[in-house]
């Protein structure tokens, strides 16, 4: 073997498996290539992994731009096609006329890993699965489906539930716990002839296990799943769905036991004794279906998906209703009115209700609560011109149905009116299809029609929604202690949120809660008390840097942004503070240079003068442009194609660093070895640090030390100084990562704060009118803005800061312990991760006018004078507070007040609008949108 090894050529043995690993890479690109041409249109898929990455960034953004591209849409989940089918006849010919062709389940590796492939959600479309649900149908229905019955249980229970809510009147509370213990007592007194207490410990413990199982089948864990199933042998967080999924069938387990000690065959209670006497009875027939193993799952599938379903749709009503208290007066008067105080609800009175009953189908439309339902087909078949073979996943787009704007009359906002017609009767809609579509015919997520709390609902499948920004915050504004899955955080669908259920409400006025981010615990600081606390009053214990593992391997800690707590951290920070302060931060003449840039800005948007636009590269370039002249003593034409690629790589990797395979790096570090997306990483922030390069050696050539011109001329005096200092840390990896940072941190933080600034422009032209004519008025037309101008304007003032509200830029920025703490009774071991909650001050329901709208009301006092706010920390706190604050506020205000002046924005007619989620990467950036503008100048 030594001899073998010996006469090993490394170096061939590296080239030929590189060689092969590249032959595979094109031999993807050709099979992606052929199957796209063969396929219906849709967005663009990577090698291996398709269109997972946007799946896992943001899956309801994904399926909201599918119809786009026709009726007929795909992606690629991994190596696999999926088509999505996106208007009403499209679905209907293939769901409810083809019924039986389309009603296979795609498989969902990490359910039928915990499944077996038993029981009736993930069960394979076949004997066992129609069995198994046409018996739960039949024995639902015997013990209440429908029945009178079951409609005075719900009744009662929601009696109990109002109780249990009266507890905590007046006071704010999560209500999670006790809907999601109300709601799954209907399906518990009919599945195991029992409800469960709200205090009850262990069912509550339940539910949580439950609620997670939902969520992390979901996410990014269960997608990963799907990918390399082969994980299930290894530690990680799918080992949790696991042991969840195992606690439910001991639970179940348990009660089938109880159940056959008493069991009466001829007086059958519930489900469970059905099933044991239809087991049984079948206990002669080799073919049966009916064995322990399915009576578990069919049991813990009802029980699943009759609890979180409905459950969340409640939750979802609550937020609604507290979001719009006219309908939800509306609604209770039409209430009393009909049943007076006391008398609870039937589903006889909803023809009574019919304000009531159109807003809880407004409630299931907007809450939109099974967006990805993956069936697949039995047989080969034809669509729309299109073939589909055997087992072709396919998916209706159930999204797009309930947002078709060519139907609703409010597609876009919360309305009951959609399901009234004139007379304010209710008014049927055949786009209404939360239910994943009343396609009788096939779909076995029709499991069951369950009447709760007056509310029709649909058991379907499993949620794969996850929350977007607005909800992480307004649930961390509203919520007691949470625990929350960060790995899902930072795109628009990046929160998955799991109460604490079970746990008494602590007092530590809802600081802080645990949340985990892969298999790390990360402590989220909520209240502005508690951040005081940590970040200003113990400020070097929270000044140390999460490493992010991606970044790391390109920066090595270098530089300011990623450094670790230490000397070097402080030297470099400190310097760049000091060197920008000299350069002008906080300077009359950067304001000149900002107003200076924003001349040539307006200068080049007007060459486009009515035309529809992507405003991006020129926001970029004229953003970059002031940090460029401070770092390097130069700006950058807008067509100057280098700067403009460098400035697509810096948006790029600004993304990337937040993106899920960033995230899957930092689980699995080793995946640097191997090809992957990881090093368009490495290879743009080389490309930019090359770029670095060759401007210090310009520099180099004509120093003046005695006259430095710039950061980097100050930077290379600094390193000659320091030269004898063995200690030093100016040394050349500090000075082109420090100037990365700068640039980097320096240009897409401000240059998307005024994207998303137009967009709010564009979509309130009141208030842009409003600031125009402010500016107008204080201005004139030609005067260019400075600093000392906004106590004069403080409309404009106030709506700069509405969009950095709004904008809510950076919602991630993590922190380290430097050493062992203590935080409101909590202990801290040293490199504790910590996450300043800055979302959750900017959207604070307690503390702003206006929370959930754009509004720079927020910002005003009564006699429209500017008023600042404590909340408003979009730079953060601390020792590791933004270091380019002050001139970020100068760029924002001279940029955006020069705009204004000048020119009108408006969207261009019939455009589709961005996603409002956003892009989060490092920051969190709009979609790319177009826009018009127009020169306000009449003159001209
Ligand atoms: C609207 C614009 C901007 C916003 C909202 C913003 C926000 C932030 C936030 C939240 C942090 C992280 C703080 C923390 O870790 O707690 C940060 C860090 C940083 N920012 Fe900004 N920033 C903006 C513009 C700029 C500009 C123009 C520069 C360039 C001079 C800059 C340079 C930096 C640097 C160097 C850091 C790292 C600080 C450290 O780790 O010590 N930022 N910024």
């Amino acid at each position: 073997m030594e001899s073998l090894l010996r006469y090993l050529d490394w170096t061939s043995v590296g080239l030929a498996l590189l060689g092969g690993l590249l032959c595979l890479v094109l031999l993807e690109i050709f099979r992606l290539n052929s199957s796209r041409s063969r396929n219906p249109p849709g967005p663009k898929p990577l090698p291996f992994v398709g269109n997972m990455p946007q799946m896992i960034n943001d899956p309801k953004g994904l399926i909201r731009s599918m119809p786009k591209y026709g009726e007929i849409s795909s992606v690629y989940l991994g190596r696999d096609i999926v088509l999505v089918l996106n208007n009403l006849p499209t679905i209907k010919e293939a769901f409810i006329q083809n019924g039986n062709v389309y009603a296979g389940r795609s498989s969902f590796a990490i359910l039928e890993w915990v499944t077996n492939g038993y029981g009736i959600l993930m069960a394979e479309y076949g004997n066992s699965w129609r069995q198994q649900r046409r018996f739960a149908l039949h024995t639902l229905r015997n013990f209440g489906l429908g029945k009178k019955t079951l409609e005075e249980r719900v009744a009662e229970e929601a009696r109990f539930l109002i109780k249990e809510l009266l507890k905590h009147e007046g006071k704010p509370f999560y209500p999670i716990h006790p809907i999601m213990n109300a709601v799954s007592n209907i399906i518990c007194s009919i599945v195991f002839g029992d409800r469960y207490e709200y205090d009850d410990k262990r069912f509550a413990q339940l539910l949580k296990l439950i609620n997670e199982n939902i969520q992390l089948a979901g996410s990014t864990v269960g997608r990963i799943f799907n990918m390399v199933p082969f994980i299930k042998h290894f530690p990680g967080p799918h080992q949790k769905v696991w042991q969840n999924a195992n606690s439910l069938k001991n639970f179940i387990h348990e009660a089938v036991e109880e159940h056959r000690k008493t069991l009466d065959p001829n007086n059958l209670r519930d489900f469970i004794d059905a099933y044991i006497v239809e087991m049984s009875k079948q206990q002669s027939n080799e073919d049966s279906t009916f064995h322990e193993d399915n009576m578990i799952m069919s049991t813990s599938d009802l029980f699943l998906a009759g609890t979180d379903t409905t459950a969340a749709t409640l939750r979802w009503g609550l937020i609604y209703m507290m979001d719009h208290p006219d309908v939800q007066e509306r609604c209770h008067k039409e209430i009393v009115q009909v049943l007076g105080f006391d008398r609870s609800p039937s589903m006889e009175d909803r023809a009574k209700l019919p304000y009531t009953h159109a807003t809880i189908h407004e409630i299931q439309r907007c809450a939109d609560l099974v967006p990805v339902v993956m069936h697949q087909t039995t047989q080969a078949t034809q669509l729309r011109g299109y073939h589909l073979p055997k087992g072709t996943k396919v998916m209706p787009n159930i999204t797009a149905i309930l947002a078709d704007k060519n139907h609703w009359k409010h597609p876009d906002t919360f309305n009951p009116e959609n399901f009234l017609d004139e007379k304010g009767q209710l008014s049927k809609s055949d786009h209404f299809l939360p239910f994943s579509l009343e396609y009788k015919a096939g779909s076995s997520y029709y499991v069951l029609n369950l009447l709760q709390n007056g509310v029709c609902t649909e058991m379907s499948g499993l949620d794969v929604c996850g929350l977007g920004p607005a909800w992480w915050s307004a649930l961390s504004a509203s919520a007691g202690d949470l625990q929350v899955e960060l790995h899902h955080k930072p795109q628009p669908s990046w929160t998955q949120t799991t109460a604490f259920l079970g746990e008494p409400a602590t007092d530590y006025e809802r600081s802080g809660w645990l949340c985990q981010i892969g298999r790390n615990l990360v402590i989220v600081v909520n209240s502005l008390s508690a951040l005081k606390e940590a970040f200003i009053q113990n400020s070097a214990v929270y000044a140390g840097r999460s490493p992010i593992p991606i970044l790391d391997w390109v920066t090595k800690g270098y530089g300011i942004l990623m450094a670790p707590f230490g000397i070097s951290w402080k030297q470099q920070r400190r310097f760049a503070l000091h060197t920008l302060r000299n350069f002008g931060l906080g300077k009359k003449n950067v304001e000149e240079d900002v107003a200076e840039e924003a001349r040539y800005l307006i200068k080049e948007m007007l060459k486009q003068e009515g035309k529809s636009v992507c405003p991006m590269h020129l926001l970029m370039n004229s953003v970059s442009n002031i940090i460029c002249s401070i770092v390097f003593g130069e700006r950058y034409e807008y067509d100057d194609k280098r700067f403009a690629k460098l400035l697509e790589i810096i948006n790029e990797n600004i993304q990337l660093a937040g993106a899920p395979m960033a995230r899957i790096f930092g689980l699995a570090p080793f995946i640097k070895h191997f090809p992957g997306p990881h090093h368009k990483i490495r290879h743009n922030f080389d490309s930019l640090k090359q770029f670095i390069r060759e401007i210090v050696e310009e520099h180099r050539k004509i120093l003046d030390p005695e006259n430095p011109r710039d950061f980097i001329d100050a930077y290379l005096v600094e390193m000659t100084k320091q030269q004898s200092n063995e200690d030093s840390t100016f040394h050349e990896e500090n000075m082109l990562l420090s100037t990365a940072d700068l640039f980097l941190a320096g240009t897409d933080t401000t240059a998307a704060t005024l994207r998303w600034g137009l967009i709010y422009m564009m979509d309130h032209p009141a208030v842009q009118d409003r600031c125009h004519e402010e500016i107008i008025r204080v201005l004139g037309f030609d005067r260019s803005p400075s600093m000392e101008d906004r106590a004069q304007l403080p409309y404009t003032h106030a709506t700069i800061h509405e969009i950095q509200r709004c904008a809510d830029l950076v919602p991630i920025a993590i922190h380290e312990t430097t050493q062992p703490t203590q935080l409101r009774g909590y202990h801290f071991p040293k490199g504790t991760k910590v996450m300043p909650n800055l979302t959750a001050l900017l959207a604070d329901r307690k503390h702003w006018k206006h929370p959930d709208t754009f509004n720079p009301e927020n910002f005003l006092d009564e006699k429209g004078q500017f008023s600042k706010s404590d909340h408003f920390l979009p730079f953060s706190l601390g020792p590791r507070v933004c270091a380019g604050e002050t001139l970020a506020k100068a760029e924002l205000f001279i940029f955006f007040t020069s705009l204004i002046q000048r020119l009108k924005f408006s969207w261009p007619p019939g455009a589709p609008r961005p996603n409002m989620n956003g892009i989060v990467g490092l920051v969190r950036s709009p979609f790319p949108y177009n826009t018009v503008c127009h020169s306000r100048d009449t003159t001209h």
